[in-house]
């Protein structure tokens, strides 16, 4: 059984059939890229994955688990986590409590320990702060731990989303354009970082990316959109040099 099962799945809005028909099968550990030109989609499908928005048509199973109809908080703790096209960390914290935030869906304290400041609210505390010092530790952030995620640069704030993500401990991790605004260094230190994440937590990647360098160079899968339906899908190899995606990229 595939980790990620989509099945024709839909949505529209008024008259517009935003995604049509897409289906997808990701295998645990898989890493797989979504692309397609502009407004084919794609964040579309992720809103989908995430709860966002509820499908019109069409099945989504994690691990055998239907999601749809769940809240997003739901299919969170279910084990779905994502990060956005533009950046949404929480800017006036720390960088440790933005990984922090993340942690807080699984070690989780009571309002009475926290009010009371009572020994295992302590201990727990300092279990989330080596646990997210361990994660940072992973992207290269461990000695920016103390500083505003406002002050990070902006390839070190991109990073620090995936971290966050990482930190509520998905099956599935949901990357919507990591690169963009990267330059080509960052991009490059960007591929080591998703690879490691998924050797070292074992967890399944779905990325959209317009970067067709990161998308040759890490991804094993390739679905391709197109006016919301699946144009093609296959290797990077088969996917890049098909015609009909060429067209559909450039254009007639
Ligand atoms: N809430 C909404 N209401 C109406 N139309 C929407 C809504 N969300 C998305 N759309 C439309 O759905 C289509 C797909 O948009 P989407 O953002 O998913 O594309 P995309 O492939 O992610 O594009 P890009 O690469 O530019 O981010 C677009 O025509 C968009 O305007």
């Amino acid at each position: 059984m595939a980790m990620l099962e989509v099945t024709k799945l839909g949505i529209s809005f008024g008259g517009l059939r935003a995604v049509d028909e897409l289906s997808m099968k990701i295998e645990k550990g898989g890493l797989v890229g979504l692309i397609g030109p502009n407004g084919a989609g794609k964040t579309t499908a992720f809103n989908m994955l995430t709860g966002v928005y509820r499908p019109t048509d069409g099945g989504i199973r994690l691990d055998g688990q239907n999601l749809v109809g769940k809240k997003p908080h739901e299919i969170c703790k279910m084990g779905v986590a994502r990060t956005f096209q533009n950046i949404r960390l929480f800017p006036k914290l720390t960088v440790l409590d933005n990984v922090k935030v993340g942690l807080h869906n699984q070690v989780g304290y009571s309002l009475i320990e926290s009010m009371l400041h009572l020994g295992s609210y302590r201990k727990k505390e300092q279990e989330m702060d080596r646990r997210a010092l361990e994660i940072l530790k992973v992207f290269d952030l461990d000695r920016e731990a103390g500083n505003l995620a406002a002050n990070l640069p902006y390839g070190k704030q991109r990073k620090l989303e995936i971290a966050r993500a990482l930190a509520t401990d998905p099956k599935l991790l949901l990357l919507d354009e990591p690169a963009a605004g990267m330059n080509p260094n960052e991009t490059g230190e960007l591929m080591d970082t998703i690879r490691l994440v998924r050797e070292k937590y074992g967890v399944t990647i779905l990325l959209i990316e317009h970067d067709m360098k990161l998308v040759q160079g890490i991804c094993e899968y390739l679905y391709v959109l197109n006016f919301g339906k699946l144009l093609a899908e296959g290797t990077p190899k088969e996917v890049l040099n098909d015609p009909a995606v060429i067209k559909a990229y450039l254009g007639d």
